[in-house]
């Protein structure tokens, strides 16, 4: 059964497929990538949060008016993330690399940002470049073993972090063996949107020490903060549960001084 990420990545593909998209690219970077920015900012003792600008999802619609990402970049650094997503999908998620360019070229906007899309085409890891982001998420489900490696080092090459997601085992050593530095594991299950953050705790045991981790997906609340620094998660990737909060600030706030526990890998 196709999921919905078939659904978009098809999409994706095929607005990708001719060179028409290309020229989407390229309006200049206005400072260089620093690389490295984005890994530094998700390691530390403490666990860390990067904060996602969504303005829609599949799953649960509208969210943010994309007018407001920049104080609701603002309100998520005043509450401690330490690094921010923006989404660059149109389609499915009402984002645009012009709206990650706006976030991450903003004077107020201190901490690293990710161009979060869909990629299927090392063009997008340039047009993340030129947007001012500092690091990518790549889908491993989305592509095969040779473009996984591609995008990683292509993004490596233009001084960008890449964060590779995963949803299960062989997606897993998929990313290691593609050269990723930064791996995520996502708890939303795409076919059916159910949230599992056993899928987290289950994923995370055969990452080797030196990888940077990253749960995604489904995360509210202290205790699940807790649960997945208890499992030696580095970061969380969260959207949602801020983006619904009247005053996300507060809640990245109760969110602090959640220690990272040592795994045996
Ligand atoms: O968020 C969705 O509905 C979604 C649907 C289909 C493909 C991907 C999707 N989300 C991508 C993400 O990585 C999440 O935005 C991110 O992990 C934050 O999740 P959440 O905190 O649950 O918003």
């Amino acid at each position: 059964m196709a999921t919905h990420l078939d659904d978009i990545v098809a999409a994706k593909r095929a607005a990708w497929s001719g060179p028409a998209a290309a020229d989407a690219a390229a309006r200049g970077r206005r400072t260089p990538a620093v690389p490295g920015r984005f890994a530094a900012a998700l390691g530390g003792p403490d666990i860390s949060v990067i904060a996602e600008i969504k303005p829609k999802s599949p799953s649960k619609g509208q969210l943010l008016d994309p007018a407001l990402a920049v104080p609701t970049a603002r309100s998520y650094i005043a509450g401690g993330a330490s690094a921010i997503s923006v989404l660059a999908d149109t389609p499915y998620f009402g984002g645009s690399p012009e709206l990650v360019r706006t976030v991450a070229e903003h004077p107020d906007v201190t901490v690293p940002v990710m161009f979060k899309d869909f990629l299927v085409d090392v063009r997008q890891v340039t047009l993340a470049h030129d947007s001012g982001a500092d690091g990518i998420l790549i889908i491993a489900r989305a592509v095969d073993d040779a473009l996984l490696t591609d995008l990683v080092r292509t993004a490596h090459g233009l001084g960008l972090d890449a964060l590779v997601e995963t949803f299960t085992q062989d997606e897993v050593d998929r990313a290691l063996t593609a050269g990723a530095r930064i791996v995520g594991i996502n708890n939303r299950d795409l076919q059916t949107f159910s949230v599992d953050l056993d899928n987290s705790a289950r994923l995370r045991r055969d990452i080797p020490r030196g990888v940077l981790t990253v749960s995604e997906s489904g995360l509210s609340g202290r205790p699940d903060i807790e649960r997945i620094a208890a499992h030696g998660f580095d970061a969380a990737l969260i959207g949602e549960s801020l983006l619904s909060n009247p005053d996300p600030a507060a809640q990245l706030r109760s969110y602090t001084g959640v220690q990272i526990l040592e795994v045996a890998s």
